[in-house]
Parts: C-alpha cells; sequence; structure tokens
C-alpha cells in the first residue's frame, strides 16, 4: 500500500464521519489475477477494513459479485456488512444474513451447457455460486464472443428475470432483480448507514448501478480505473491509489487522543 500519486487523488472528497462506506472487493481493495482463486490480499487489508468500521461506528460493507464465504474466508471475517453475487446473498450490520430469491434449480440446463463449455474450452472456468452462475475466460480471451452467444442463449431462455451480466473476461448470468444499486438504497434503509452519506469505490461495469444509486442520494462515488466512461464522480487509478486513500480515511477520521 504504498506509491500514492498525488495527481490522481485530488479532489476526492473531504473524509467525514458521517459517511458511510461500500467498497466493492476485485479490482478495488485486491487486484485482478489470472484466476479468483488467485488473489493476493494485502496483509494489512483486514486490519485497515476493522478500523474503517471502527471509525465509521460500523457503517462500511463489501459489496462484490462474490459469495459471503468466499469474502470471508478471504477477509478473515473482517466485516460484519456484506452483500455478495451483486446483493442475491446480503448480511446487515447487525450480522443477520438475507438471501430473498432462490433461483439455484432453475440453471440446471444451463449449469450442464456451462460445464460442458469449460470442458471443451482451455483456459475457461465457471464458478457456481447457487443463484448464479460465472463463466470466466481470462484464460482465452479469444473466445469471448463464443461466451456470451451460449449465456445469452441460456437467459433468453429462462426468462426477463434473468440477465447476463458482464464484467472483466467474465459473464454472470443472474437474476435481474437485485444489484450493486439495490444492495446500497438497502444497506441505507437501515442503521447503521441510515442517515449518512453512502460512498461507493469500485472498479467494474457492475459497479455503475451503485455509483447512480449514491448519486441518486446525493453521495460520493469513486472509479478505480479511467479506461472506459462511468457515471462515478470521481476517479482513482490504480488499487493502490484506493488503499492508500481509504488508509489516509481511517487515518484521519481517528479521534485526537
Ligand atoms: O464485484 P467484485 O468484488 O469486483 O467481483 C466481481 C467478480 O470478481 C471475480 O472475478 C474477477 O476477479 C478475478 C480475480 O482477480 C479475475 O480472475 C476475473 O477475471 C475477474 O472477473 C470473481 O471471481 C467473480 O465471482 C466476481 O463476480
Amino acid at each position: 500500500m504504498s506509491g500514492t500519486s498525488a495527481a490522481s487523488m485530488r479532489g476526492l472528497p473531504t473524509p467525514d464521519v458521517g459517511w458511510a462506506l461500500f467498497l466493492d472487493f476485485d479490482g478495488t481493495l485486491v487486484e485482478i489475477a489470472e484466476h479468483p482463486d488467485a488473489v493476493t490480499v494485502p496483509d494489512a487489508l483486514p486490519g485497515l477494513l476493522t478500523a474503517l468500521v471502527e471509525r465509521l461506528s460500523g457503517a462500511v460493507a463489501i459489496v462484490s459479485g462474490r459469495d459471503l464465504a468466499g469474502l470471508d474466508a478471504l477477509l478473515d471475517g473482517a466485516l460484519p456488512a456484506m452483500a455478495g453475487i451483486h446483493g442475491l446473498e446480503r448480511r446487515d450490520g447487525q450480522g443477520r444474513l438475507y438471501r430473498p430469491v432462490d433461483h439455484s434449480e432453475r440453471f440446471s440446463e444451463v449449469r450442464a451447457a456451462l460445464r460442458h463449455f469449460v470442458e471443451t474450452h482451455p483456459g475457461t472456468s465457471m464458478e457456481d455460486k447457487g443463484n448464479a452462475l460465472t463463466l470466466h475466460y481470462r484464460g482465452a480471451p479469444a473466445v469471448a464472443e463464443e461466451a456470451a452467444a451460449v449465456m445469452h442463449r441460456h437467459c433468453e431462455a429462462l426468462g426477463d428475470e434473468f440477465r447476463v451480466q458482464p464484467g472483466k473476461r467474465v459473464l454472470e448470468l443472474r437474476p435481474s432483480s437485485h444489484h450493486k444499486g439495490t444492495v446500497v438504497q438497502a444497506f441505507m434503509a437501515e442503521p447503521p448507514f441510515r442517515g449518512r452519506t453512502p460512498v461507493f469505490i469500485g472498479d467494474d461495469v457492475t459497479d455503475e448501478d451503485a455509483f447512480r444509486a449514491v448519486n441518486d442520494l446525493g453521495g460520493h462515488s469513486i472509479r478505480v480505473g479511467t479506461d472506459r466512461p462511468t457515471a462515478a464522480q470521481y476517479e482513482i487509478e490504480s488499487v493502490n491509489e484506493a488503499l492508500q486513500w481509504l488508509t489516509g480515511l481511517a487515518r484521519r477520521l481517528t479521534p485526537p487522543s
């Protein structure tokens, strides 16, 4: 967590103890890796998150496409409040768990098709999150169009309740009822988030729903990366800069002793 470029971080909003902080995971808190299991979690990250929870009176949540079990394992259970699978599972500030829908049984056909796809396309892999199926093609970028065709064909067969969410060398088939924007709205309706100013930091297309929700709520939206148009109000260039900024945030919000 070193090597800050002051130029790209200039102009970010001034830290405030009244913030509610929402953090994406991959590409925001950890660098993108070749495979989901290959990410490196910085040693200082769980401690940094714990410090932020303390400084912001509990109003900190991870909002990720990963599932909660995987996030807990990667972060040593550092955070009570988290949303996984883009909101298809959510744990509130008091540790209560919400799984609003269960469509996993409707995926049997597409699950089998994706298994066959990864068996016949080296470099691809599938994550089965129950309520969402994720097709990774980072190891075989040339199959992007073919992968998209398979996902969209099955999504159409399932009907309007489902969508294909593109991400970084990934396609996810999931119910369209929940997304990162609805996650922000849900957290903001309850303590310890209610009444605070939402701040969301994320890097990927799926974070755009959250940026829009935060903008509508009068908060601050911060994009990690500068390579495409975004609804975010601010930009940070890299994961390292995001971690630097969060470290500075924890420091600035420490009450004087
Ligand atoms: O919402 P996020 O926390 O950013 O999660 C989005 C997806 O992240 C993971 O995939 C991405 O990161 C992998 C590890 O760096 C990378 O190999 C892959 O290409 C990226 O798409 C995760 O595996 C997915 O389940 C998440 O939905």
